[in-house]
Formats: structure tokens, sequence, C-alpha cells
């Protein structure tokens, strides 16, 4: 796995050798049926390699969320290619989907914590995915991620007991705890003040480059811009800033 140190300059240039984590090309995506279809990607062409930190800004409805939901394997891939990972998605399989997911870290701008577990088991629970991993493992494990996210001391809190910036960083050690090989996040700084909003990203940088994996992050935080490698934009469901 590919390594990097806070040193690590940003927007280092890509390798043109480095395989990317993802490809996107000439995909096109529609909602709706008959006279209500209304298309809403056009033609898009993506690229994300290993270990950079990539936003994708635009205006609202631009189709940012869409094209994030369909390289999760979240949504049918209907036109154009896209390998995510190794593995090309329009066609695939459920249980191809599956894996995918399983490789991939989500961040959403609702944490999803559920409140009736605490923070060490929010944390665990990405495990019933992987069920070759032990429960003492899970528990080492997410133990290990929510201390470097600085929430060591609230391993038992219910999510009830811990501000907004706080869950929002077991969010992040949830996407992180399985070691994912990409990160997508969805606005995971809105619901946040400015402060915590840093935390968390800088917070999502250091980690996943020190995990070597790429961040995909939808954004509309103009707080948070520095922490791009690169910023791919949307307009009207076309990428109106180079991709790569
Ligand atoms: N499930 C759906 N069914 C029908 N239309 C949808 C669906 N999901 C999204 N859309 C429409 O697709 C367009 C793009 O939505 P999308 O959420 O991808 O945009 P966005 O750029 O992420 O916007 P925002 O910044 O507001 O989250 C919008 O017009 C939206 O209403």
């Amino acid at each position: 796995m590919k390594t990097s140190t806070s040193t690590r300059p940003p927007a280092e240039p890509v390798a043109s050798n480095t395989a990317p984590t993802v490809t996107g090309r000439g995909i096109c995506h529609s909602f709706g049926e008959g006279e209500l279809k209304k298309q809403i990607l056009f033609d898009v062409d993506v690229s994300i390699y290993p270990g950079e930190v990539v936003l994708l800004t635009g205006p609202s409805g631009s189709g940012k969320t869409t094209l994030l939901t369909l390289i999760a394997g979240l949504r049918d891939v209907q036109e154009g290619q896209l390998y995510v990972l190794g593995h090309e998605l329009h066609g695939a399989t459920r249980d191809e989907l599956v894996d995918v997911r399983r490789k991939i870290g989500f961040i959403f701008q609702a944490h999803n914590l559920l409140p009736f577990l605490s923070v060490r088991q929010n944390v665990e629970l990405v495990f019933e995915l992987h069920p070759n991993v032990s429960v003492d493992e899970a528990t080492e494990r997410a133990d290990k991620i929510l201390q470097l996210v600085g929430l060591g001391d609230r391993l038992d809190y219910m999510p009830d007991k811990i501000s907004g910036g706080q869950k929002q960083r077991v969010a992040v050690a949830r996407a992180l705890v399985a070691g994912p090989q990409l990160i997508l996040a969805d606005e995971p700084t809105a619901a946040l003040d400015g402060k915590s909003g840093r935390a968390v990203v800088d917070l999502l940088q250091s980690l996943a480059r020190e995990q070597g994996c790429p961040v995909l992050m939808v954004t509309h935080d103009s707080r948070v811009l520095d922490v791009a490698d690169r910023v791919i934009h949307m307009e009207d469901g076309r990428i109106v800033e180079p991709a790569q």
C-alpha cells in the first residue's frame, strides 16, 4: 500500500504509471421513465488516483451526488464505463457491487450514527460486512481508530452525549476502520461549524494519506478547498474542469 506522511506536499503530481482507482468514461445517467425521463449526467469522464484528495464542486442539482453514488456502487450504471478498484460496474452483479462497497469508506452529511449503539459499537458495525474479522479484532481495530481521531475517551458514550463534530469524527473513524481503498464523502462538513469542519477534513486528509487511499469529497464548503489536490467542477451534469 502506498504510504505518505504529513510532509507530503499537496497536489503532488500523480505518477503517470499509477493505475487509477476510479476511471469513468462517457457516463450518462437519467432519472424517470418515458416523458418524465430526465438526463442528469452527460458524457462524464473522471479519474481518481491513489493517494489524492479530490473535491467535487458545483451548483445544487449539477449531478455531484449522482456521480458519487454511481462510483459507490449504490446505483446501476446505465451508460458508459466505470471501473472502480478494478471492477467494471456497468453490468456488475449484486455480489460484485457488494464486493466493491466493502472496499469503500463512506461519509455522509448526516453522519448516520445509530443512536442506540455506543461510539465503539457504531464503528464495530462496519465489520458486519467482513465476516472474516473476529469480534475481538473488530473491537481492537475500532478502539485504535477511535484513539486516532481523538475519541479514545468516548468509546462507551452514546451518540446523543457527544458533539456534532465528535459525531462526524466517529463517522470518519467508521469510514476508515476497515482500511478502505477509496473514501467517498458527501458534504462531510456541511452540518459543522468552521472549526469542527476543519478538524474533520484535516483528519480525513491525514488519515486517508496514511492509509494511502484517495478521497473524493463533494463539498460546497469553501472553507475546506485547500485540502484538495485537485478540484473537479460540475455544471448541468457535465464536468467543466479537466478531470485529470
Ligand atoms: N432519485 C432521483 N429521482 C429523480 N431525480 C433525482 C433523483 N436523485 C437526484 N435527482 C435529480 O438529479 C439532479 C441532480 O441531483 P444530485 O443530487 O446529483 O445533484 P447535486 O449536484 O449533488 O446537488 P446538491 O448539491 O443539491 O446535493 C437534481 O435535479 C435532482 O433533483
